[in-house]
């Protein structure tokens, strides 16, 4: 059987339950992903005096073939792009600036070292996101930054990240689509601290400082995003998730909720209704802790579906900005975004097509019995069929005839690097 007909068998199966697949899919192909530039090069960056990552995060592997230069790594998204379905984003950080060989300190980065990207974008019809980089620096050297005791280190953070976000209004402007801008930073330590509200004090009145300047959200949007711990920074992190909660709340800024940082049996699913009765807009990092905040690559797992149902139950494609932030140098790169990326669509369209309605209305009739037997029923009804017909009539490899071309792009691009 074609895919078609496959499809139309499986569509008969979901309109029983009311469900339009048809205009399931329409709605799919609106949702865009912001997609990490970082997987693609191991979070190097091209800063001209480049440094080894820091910050408390790590990427392991030696992969071959990783980019080198922006134009690799925009050859390389390219390539995933084209077997994602669907018009997405592309999320960089203040490393991957081109400042043409020249030592341009983060603090003095401009729109116009972004310029490239910004072209890139129009030609590919993609919207940006930014962050800055608060790590990989010798200020952070010390694994502190917006909270550091000494104010020339933290005025510099702060310099860097208003000049950040008007970057990211840049983006917004020329790409007519607002950028997110995300703050994370590694600040914590590694030992039990002597005074944990002091350097929380100093970040929220750095974080003021940065947010001073107003800019127009029509062009860029602030996100903090919290963490439990990093490597060095085990028993205290000062950007907590009650520190940014708090922040975001009284700020009106969005929190960024990384599904690696939390504790081990905390989900991020359990959250985003609670933070949206408070918050219009919620930002993700959808990522795959594997007994740490490890950032393996997302995969189709309870979870990831937890969260796509999430979102699509509460109405809430316009209100959470989705993310993904994983990097694995083990295996291809390029097949790590497109595997995730995949993945992460296919959770949203696992959720459009379950009766959602309906299953509330079985729990609020106490009918726990219903509610659980057709959850259970879903998961193996035929939504391979559909999402395959999406990727074909979107124009990207159905199933996993993707490979094929990574094979061919590592062979004739990647291996000769
Ligand atoms: C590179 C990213 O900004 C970084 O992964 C951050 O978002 C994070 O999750 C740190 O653990
Ligand atoms: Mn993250």
């Amino acid at each position: 059987m074609s895919v078609n007909e496959n499809y139309q068998r499986a569509k008969k199966d979901y309109e029983k339950w009311g469900i339009d697949v048809d205009q399931v899919l329409e709605k799919l192909k609106s949702v865009p992903i912001s997609i990490h530039c970082w997987q693609g090069d191991d979070i190097g960056g091209f800063e001209t005096n480049q440094q080894e990552l820091s910050g408390g995060i790590d990427v392991t592997g030696n992969y071959p073939g990783k980019a080198t230069t922006p134009k690799e790594l925009r050859g390389d998204l390219e390539k995933a792009l084209s077997l994602i379905p669907g018009k997405h984003r592309v999320n960089l950080h203040a490393i991957y600036g081109e400042t043409a060989g020249k030592v341009v300190e983060r603090d003095q980065l401009e729109p116009k070292h972004f310029q490239n990207w910004v072209n890139w974008a129009k030609e590919h019809g993609l919207g940006l996101d930014f962050n800055p980089t608060l790590f990989s620096h010798p200020k952070a050297d010390d694994g502190l930054t917006l909270s550091h005791p000494d104010k020339e280190v933290r005025d510099f953070w702060i310099r860097h990240c208003i000049a950040s976000r008007k970057i990211a209004a840049y983006f917004g402007a020329e790409l007519g689509t607002p950028a997110l801008t995300n703050i994370w930073i590694p600040d914590g330590y590694k030992d039990i601290p002597s005074d944990r509200l002091t350097p929380r004090k100093r970040l929220k009145d750095s974080l003021d400082e940065i947010f001073k300047v107003e800019i127009d959200e029509k062009y860029n949007i602030d996100a903090v995003e919290s963490k439990l711990f990093g490597i060095g920074s085990e028993a205290y992190v000062v950007g907590s998730h009650e520190f940014y909660m708090g922040y975001a709340l009284k700020n009106n800024k969005l929190c960024l909720l990384d599904t690696g940082h939390y504790h081990p049996t905390e989900v991020v699913s359990n959250k985003i209704s609670a933070m949206l009765l408070y918050s219009d807009k919620l930002a993700l990092h959808v990522s795959r802790p594997v007994r740490w905040d490890s950032d393996h690559v997302v995969i189709l797992d309870d979870e990831l579906r937890e969260i796509g149902l999430e979102i699509v139950r509460n109405d809430a494609l316009d209100k959470v900005m989705i993310g993904l932030d994983f990097f694995d140098a083990s295996i291809n790169r390029v097949a790590a975004w497109t595997i995730g990326t995949r993945n992460m669509i296919k959770a949203l369209l696992y959720a459009m097509l379950v009766p959602n309605d309906y299953l509330k209305q079985l729990q609020e009739e106490g009918n726990f019995t219903e509610r659980l037997a057709l959850m259970e029923e879903f998961k193996t009804y035929p939504f391979g069929a559909i999402w395959d017909y999406y990727c074909e009539q979107t124009g990207v490899p159905v199933r996993e005839a993707w490979l094929e071309d990574i094979q061919s792009y590592e062979k004739e691009v990647l291996s000769k690097r």
